[in-house]
């Protein structure tokens, strides 16, 4: 079997939200495909009612196909601060025409606060390594896990996009989808993220600087969070720039024109266009960078910002993950 399915963009590019189908009758949720976790989780019938406002949501007893999967509960806490918790059901869950009939379905009983704000989306769909899923007493697999047996090769594709619709697709690389050839990392997936050594990085046409940067590729990170020796190099070339504590982050003038910022993969240059570095407007006439310090975080991450302007394959069975222009 062979699946691909549609990745929407939230404002800004925020998040890349996908429709997943649970139960039966079945129900298709906007889910937020994250390869930085390994819960898949969505609002339920069982969160209260205030905190389900402006959100659909799976209703277990309505699902002739759902079976408690009784004494296990999750917990999660994201880096941002976020989190949710529940219980858990195994049922049915369809994605890009791919169904696997025994998927532990997290069920939200509780959720933060963002995301009862954030209506883009009504759970999300962790393709990160199962060693990380926070299932009690014992970890439950993940969507993609629980497919790989139906797919003629484990891997699957994220191709999104600035500004407009992309894809992922599973079981198979469409070579339509990039342009030259895929280089590929090793994966170390010790930690449970699709983990790798990048080789170095340059800021605009300036000379390229040849470091292992220690990274994971992740959907559900909007940014790019990199070291704060990277990061001060980069904005070092942006006029009027400034970190500034009340912004959170990195800001520059609007009126900026951003040098490209590029990643290397072994011998390939991965390079993130100038305009993908201005995230969003601030305050004012002030812009959010795209690029922002790792400090407090713990760890590199190449997020949407980054993956937007790639092709990437996250191969499982080896694991690995390439890279193409997208
Ligand atoms: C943050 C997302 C997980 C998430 C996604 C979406 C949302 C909302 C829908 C409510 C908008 C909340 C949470 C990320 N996924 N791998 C993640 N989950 N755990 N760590 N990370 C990466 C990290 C860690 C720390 C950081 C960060 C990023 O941004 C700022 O500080």
């Amino acid at each position: 079997a062979q699946g691909s399915v549609t990745a929407s963009p939230s404002q800004y590019d925020g998040e890349y939200d996908c429709p997943v189908t649970v139960g039966t009758p079945g129900v298709t949720l906007p889910l937020d495909f994250d390869t930085g976790s390994s819960d898949l989780w969505v609002f339920s019938s069982e969160l209260p009612a205030s905190e389900r406002s402006g959100h659909a949501y799976y209703t277990s007893s309505s699902s002739s196909t759902s079976k408690l999967d009784s004494g296990e509960t999750w917990d999660i806490s994201y880096g941002d601060g976020s989190g949710a918790e529940g219980n858990i059901y195994i049922d049915k869950v369809t994605i890009g025409g791919i169904t696997v009939t025994s998927q532990a379905v997290e069920a939200a009983e509780s959720v933060s606060s963002e995301f009862v704000s954030d209506t883009s989306n009504d759970g999300l769909v962790g393709f990160a390594f199962d060693s990380i899923n926070t299932a009690s007493p014992n970890h439950v697999q993940t969507w993609f896990g629980n497919a790989e047996a139906q797919l003629a090769s484990p891997v699957f594709t994220a191709n999104l996009k600035k500004g407009k619709a992309g894809n992922y697709n599973f079981g198979y690389i469409d070579s339509s989808e990039y342009t030259g050839s895929i280089t590929y990392a090793t994966i170390n997936s010790a930690n449970g993220f699709w983990e790798f050594s990048a080789s170095g990085y340059a800021v605009g046409s300036g000379a390229f600087s040849s470091q292992s940067i220690d990274v994971i590729a992740d959907t559900g990170t909007t940014l790019i969070y990199l070291p704060a020796a990277i990061v001060k190099a980069y904005y070092a070339k942006v006029s009027g720039s400034s970190n500034s504590a009340s912004a959170g982050g990195y800001i520059f003038p609007c009126s900026a024109t951003l040098p490209s910022l590029t990643i290397g993969i072994g011998s390939y240059k991965a390079v993130v266009p100038g305009t993908f570095l201005n995230y969003a407007p601030n305050t004012g006439s002030t812009c959010f960078g795209g690029l922002q310090s790792n400090a407090g975080i713990g760890l590199s991450i190449l997020g949407d910002v980054f993956l937007k302007s790639q092709f990437v394959v996250f191969n499982q069975g080896v694991p690995k993950i390439g890279f193409a222009p997208g």
